[in-house]
């Protein structure tokens, strides 16, 4: 074991004022362990699964499961036939502020999708007349189109621009935009994995302007009274608070909400409404979470598909 280097140290002066939740954190992140792992049941669920189900939390939704520890779902024949997609409960946690989302919901637009795990949430509980979910990097779009394909999610499409194209393209066009933003992955380490360079100043400050320009480019596709939900799996408030206060102030038709089920979660970095979960909570290696709706009244501007130059689409449930 590591000692902590001084960077994290920092951080956990700045997440936490209390002298044993720093430590705990720091402790968790030095000292990394396993978390159980989840699934989505995309088809519907099969009676007596071979897996050993967690007791679940209060306000999980009924298409998710938690898995006892040391699970390999993915070794499941039911995966390789598409019944569920496997991810871990940091990304529940986060996917969770779409449980808020209380009006029908035609259009989702997913602007960092692969591997497709919110996408998939958004679709299951959402279930929307299109999912569009975009990927940029290219040699990430094999494993989103082979995900959706495998868990057959109809009624979607692949796309592949950078998000200004699609401010410009789609403006006021969707009902849900989520913004699952690329980051310094400071809780990989919570893992066991590798982030190098991850709590440096300069990386939390290259990935801070950057969420910065991807969330301004998709509150701008967000249809009046739509909503936009953002997420991270890092911890600096650089890329978290500050990224959701930012937005409110340059954006201001964009209401953070109250997300009642995450109460117990709310940072206290911040006075607006987000979400945090730490690996010291013991359920996943770390997540932030914050929806805002766009209080902005108005028509909805219809969204032309063939303008997205879609490189993969599945309207009729076939793949
Ligand atoms: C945290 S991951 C998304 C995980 C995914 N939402 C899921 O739940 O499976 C962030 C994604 O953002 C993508 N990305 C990187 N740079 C981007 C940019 N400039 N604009 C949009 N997405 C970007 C990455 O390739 C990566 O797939």
């Amino acid at each position: 074991m590591e000692p902590p280097s001084k960077l994290l140290l920092k951080l956990s002066k700045r997440l936490f004022n209390n002298s044993d939740e720093q430590a705990s954190f720091i402790e968790a992140l030095i000292n990394p362990k396993s978390f159980p792992p989840c699934i989505i049941w995309c088809q519907d669920k099969v009676e007596n699964l071979p897996l050993i189900v967690e007791e679940p939390i209060t306000w999980q939704p009924p298409f998710i499961d938690r898995l006892s520890l040391g699970s390999k779902p993915g070794q499941n024949p039911l995966h390789e036939q598409g019944y569920f997609y496997c991810l871990d409960f940091s990304s529940v946690f986060a996917a969770s502020t779409l449980l808020a989302v209380n009006q029908p919901v035609q259009v989702i637009f997913d602007m960092c999708a692969a591997p497709g795990g919110k996408s998939i949430f958004a679709w299951k509980l959402l279930q929307p007349e299109l999912l569009i979910s975009n990927e940029v990097i290219g040699k990430r779009l094999g494993m989103l189109i082979s995900n959706f394909k495998r868990c057959h999610i109809s009624r979607s499409i692949v796309v592949n621009r950078d998000s200004s194209i699609f401010a410009q393209s789609i403006p006021l066009s969707t009902d849900l935009v989520i913004v699952d933003a690329p980051c310094t992955g400071q809780s990989l380490i919570a893992k066991g994995e590798k982030a190098p360079g991850c709590f440096h100043p300069s990386a939390i400050n290259k990935n801070a302007n950057r969420q910065k320009r991807i969330i301004a480019n998709s509150a701008q596709i967000v249809a009046p009274q739509g909503y936009l939900a953002y997420m991270t799996c890092t911890y600096s408030p650089e890329e978290n608070e500050e990224v959701c206060e930012w937005l409110i102030k340059k954006f201001s038709q964009f209401e953070p909400m109250e997300i009642n089920h995450l109460k117990d979660y709310q940072s206290h970095l911040t006075k607006i409404p987000c979400y945090r979960m730490f690996p010291q909570d013991g359920l996943g290696a770390g997540a932030f979470t914050a929806l805002f709706k766009n209080t902005h009244e108005g028509e909805k501007k219809i969204l032309d598909i063939d303008s997205l130059s879609a490189i993969w689409i599945n309207m009729y449930g076939d793949d």
